[in-house]
């Protein structure tokens, strides 16, 4: 990290951008956004709510029906409201460190992508994470052609380093497979009940069964500070990448349909009529993994091991030595706090005060790597914490 600018408090633009409370308990914030307004409200222990106005040339105009996606923040004690480019930053006042930073996203990508479809206005909500995860890896290739094989020699090289998404699925476990650990077992209705509450990143019906990417399963292997690793088919695949989260695809290819047939009957986990299923769809699969343009990288597994090397390649591993790991760092925002803009850093005055002193210092919150991590999540952010100003102060401890 650099070292922090110096810069002059009472100099900062914008003004500060706290809410205002209507009435004890609730809060409503104004940002106007192009010739519409946002208006966001929270009353303590409720979800927030969101209404939009397209404004006339005297700020007055029509309300606009307005459908918000993803997990709404439950309100605090206030919140601020700072618009970015093409998302509203809610800094909710005393929440927790893991709660307490919310984007509103108003035009992103994905915001856009969803009013086409909808048609109605949209916006959708996502929870601020401190940090940036690693590219989880997608990982796709036909059944039998050895993906869990190669991803378990990785995770058992570098335990510190990858963290495998469990998925769903609905087909029943094999002798060794254990719940929660190579994948949720689940009941069809269940699942497709938590598929229409917009609980997974993506899902297919393969071979005849329903499988499927909770967010949850890829988000909380980045919030350990791991890489994510998935095990998808080329459909799962091929939905991910039409989503917000950035990964690497890499494809699996079988050094022929005859070794493929082997290794299947060789596993033993298959009737028949399974096997014979899984090598008809792994012919299509093949096609479409070479062709589609949905993977950056085809690996051919003959010889396990060159496989393997050739996959660490890929990922930059050879010759690698773990680093050791530090902590992530964790937010605070007091009660009180005023808000400011200066570019792509927001400028947090935050005073408090204990028994004997007040203490005073400015947190500096850097947005200006924000990036999408699985639906409902933002990764990216920064910040450093400057104690004690006054009038002037030329920080430089990172905290
Ligand atoms: N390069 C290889 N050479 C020979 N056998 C292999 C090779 N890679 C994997 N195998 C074996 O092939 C079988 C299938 O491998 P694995 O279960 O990893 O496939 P998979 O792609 O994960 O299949 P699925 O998609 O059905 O889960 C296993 O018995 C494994 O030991
Ligand atoms: N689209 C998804 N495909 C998945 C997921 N989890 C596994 N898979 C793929 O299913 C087949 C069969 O797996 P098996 O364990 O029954 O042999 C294989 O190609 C996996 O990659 C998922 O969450 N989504």
């Amino acid at each position: 990290m650099g070292e922090a600018p110096t810069f002059i408090p009472q100099d900062l633009q914008n003004g500060t951008c706290n809410g205002f409370e209507l009435k004890s308990g609730t809060f409503e914030t104004d940002t106007i956004v192009g010739n519409k307004k946002y208006v966001i409200g929270g009353t303590y222990g409720e979800t927030f709510s969101v209404k939009d106005q397209i404004l006339d040339n005297n700020g007055l105009g029509e309300w606009v029906d307005l459908i918000q996606l993803g997990t709404k923040p439950i309100s605090c004690n206030g919140h601020s409201a700072v618009l970015l480019k093409d998302r509203i930053l809610i800094l909710k006042k005393n929440a927790k460190p893991d709660d307490c930073i919310w984007f509103l996203e108003v035009d992103t990508p994905y915001v856009r992508q969803q009013k086409k479809i909808l048609g109605i206005d949209v916006v959708a909500w996502s929870n601020g994470v401190i940090g940036n995860a690693e590219k989880p890896v997608v990982i796709s290739g036909p059944s039998g052609v050895g993906k869990g094989t190669l991803i378990s020699m990785l995770m058992t090289e570098f335990p510190s380093m990858f963290g495998f998404s469990v998925s769903h699925t609905t087909r029943a476990a094999r002798g060794m497979e254990k719940d929660g650990v190579h994948y949720h077992f689940t009941e069809k209705n269940v699942m497709e009940k938590e598929i229409k509450d917009g609980k997974f990143l993506e899902f297919a019906s393969v071979h005849g069964n329903l499988y499927g990417t909770s967010v949850e399963a890829v988000e909380m292997v980045s919030d350990a500070g791991k890489r994510c690793i998935l095990d998808i088919d080329v459909q799962g695949a091929r939905s991910v990448r039409a989503s917000s989260l950035e990964a690497m695809f890499i494809f699996i290819c079988p050094p022929s349909m005859e070794e493929l047939e082997k290794r299947l009957r060789d596993r033993g986990t298959e009737t028949e009529e399974q096997v014979l299923k899984r090598l008809r769809n792994a012919q299509a699969e093949i096609e479409q993994g070479k062709s589609s343009g949905i993977f950056d990288h085809i690996l051919y597994n003959g010889k396990l091991e060159e496989c393997y090397e050739n996959l660490k390649k890929l990922l930059g591993l050879d010759g690698y030595v773990t680093p050791p790991k530090s902590a992530p760092k964790k937010m605070n925002l007091p009660r009180d706090h005023s808000v400011s803009k200066i570019d792509d850093k927001i400028i947090i005055g935050c005073i408090s005060s204990g028994l004997e002193k007040e203490s005073k210092n400015l947190i500096m919150l850097d947005v200006s790597s924000l990036k999408g991590g699985a639906p409902g999540r933002t990764r990216g952010l920064d910040f450093q914490v400057i104690d004690s100003f006054s009038d002037g102060f030329n920080g430089n401890e990172p905290f």
